[in-house]
């Protein structure tokens, strides 16, 4: 019998042995903004001196401590990126920021503060305190061969600014598994496209695209897969080609409709598991065609939604070598009564207010006019007896 009524295996389980799959991810040097959003695989060590050499922090001019006061020649302009030179007692050098400090001079005069008549130049004003004043020191930023940036750390923007001014233009992190998104079902048709009769928009391939977007993974949408065992099959070996992930959704339940278990064996995969003591979701497949993971959701978009976060997120995370996504699940008030659960754990839809979790009204897996309110999973074990308002529970924070 297909299906029938085999133990349904618990999502913690379903969860453990979906992430047994994923491989270690591979390292690859990614050009600087490629990087940004993945995890330092090692850690980066400067490969230059910065600065390179002392360099004047303002423009004005370079002179000696001592002879500040004096009436001093300017013999010659130390600009940005130009050679350091060397001046000779009573001389001054015109200096601008960023500049090379020519050799014996050991301060830097402001030119708010400088007269400067030709190439004679005098104090006008307080001048600096200290010898070093307004000079950045070599290497006072970080010097060649130190530990700067930690591996684990996630790439941003100022990571990438350091390791670029420490002379790197690639970093090592996890190549970006490739994930292929398939749409099973006749009834549906690319959103925006016509739709006669029982037709729908595939709202699920955008929205998981649209999870997917926020991990460092490359995700290529192939569209809807009539349900027909031979097309699916040959989607799959098709897939699995190039793909370390393939998910698809629909198709996954008992119905003489339901393709995507038969096709995956076809397609030479084996599953991992069937079913699962999930609601909504109970559909879940999971199985691996060689190294490609393959990865069924339900059709319905609201079991497909919340499925995608528990399930595909995680997945795609460990095999990205980035961090899980949803944040540690924790305590909250529920605003209203809730239901004794079945046999299946409950995820029900809530949102937040007042601090206090509101479960939505109306929890069918195929409704989602509500679902962009729901900032919250809350989570039911299974044979759980009612709830009444204020009970605390546990939550799940979504968006
Ligand atoms: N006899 C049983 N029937 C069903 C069971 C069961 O245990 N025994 N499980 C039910 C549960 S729970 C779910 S969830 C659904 C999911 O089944 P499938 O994964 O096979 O999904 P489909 O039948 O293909 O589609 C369900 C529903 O979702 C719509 N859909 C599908 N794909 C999309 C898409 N890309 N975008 C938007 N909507 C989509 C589809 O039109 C259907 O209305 O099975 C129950 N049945
Ligand atoms: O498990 Mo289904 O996803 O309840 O509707």
């Amino acid at each position: 019998m297909v299906g029938g009524n085999t133990a349904l295996l618990p999502v913690p389980e379903a969860l453990a042995r979906l992430l047994a799959l994923a491989p270690a991810p591979e390292t690859e040097q990614a050009p600087l903004l490629a990087a940004l959003g993945r995890t330092l695989t090692a850690p980066i060590h400067a490969v230059r001196t910065q600065p390179a050499a002392d360099l004047s922090a303002m423009d004005g001019y370079a002179l000696r401590f001592a002879e500040l006061g004096q009436l001093l020649t300017v013999v010659g302009e130390a600009a940005a990126g130009a050679a350091p030179f060397t001046i000779q007692p009573g001389q001054a050098a015109r200096i601008f920021t960023g500049a090379a400090v020519p050799a014996s001079a050991d301060v830097i005069l402001v030119q708010e503060e400088a007269a400067r008549d030709g190439d004679r130049l005098t104090l006008n004003g307080e001048g600096p305190p200290a010898p070093g004043a307004h000079i950045r020191r070599k290497g006072y930023d970080f010097s060649a061969g130190e530990l700067l940036i930690p591996a684990g750390t996630v790439v941003t923007a100022a990571v990438i600014a350091l390791a670029a001014a420490a002379g790197h233009a690639t970093l090592p992190v996890p190549r970006r598994p490739r994930v292929v998104i398939l749409s099973t079902g006749n009834e549906l048709v690319p959103p925006g496209m016509p739709v006669t009769g029982v037709q729908l928009p595939s709202s699920n391939a955008p929205m998981l695209a649209a999870l997917l977007a926020r991990l460092p993974v490359e995700v290529e949408d192939r569209g809807i897969v009539r349900d027909d065992l031979a097309t699916i099959t040959e989607a799959f070996r098709d897939a699995a080609q190039t793909a370390d992930i393939i998910v698809t959704t629909g198709g996954a339940s008992v119905g003489d409709h339901d393709l995507v278990r038969p096709a995956l064996i076809a397609a030479g995969a084996e599953i991992d598991f069937w079913r699962i003591a999930l609601r909504p979701g109970k559909p879940l497949l999971a199985g691996h065609i060689g190294k490609t993971i393959a990865l069924g959701l339900p059709g319905n978009p609201g079991s497909a939604y919340v499925t995608a976060l528990l399930f595909l997120l995680p997945l795609a995370a460990r095999c990205a070598g980035a961090e899980h996504l949803l944040p540690q699940p924790h305590d909250m008030r529920i605003a209203g009564p809730l239901p004794a659960t079945g046999p299946r754990r409950d995820y029900v839809r809530a949102f937040t207010r007042d601090g206090e979790a509101h479960p939505i009204l109306g929890q069918d897996s195929a409704a989602l006019r509500r679902l962009p309110e729901a900032d919250l999973l809350v989570l039911r074990e299974a044979h759980s007896p009612p709830a009444e308002a204020g009970t605390v529970v546990t939550a799940i924070r979504i968006a």
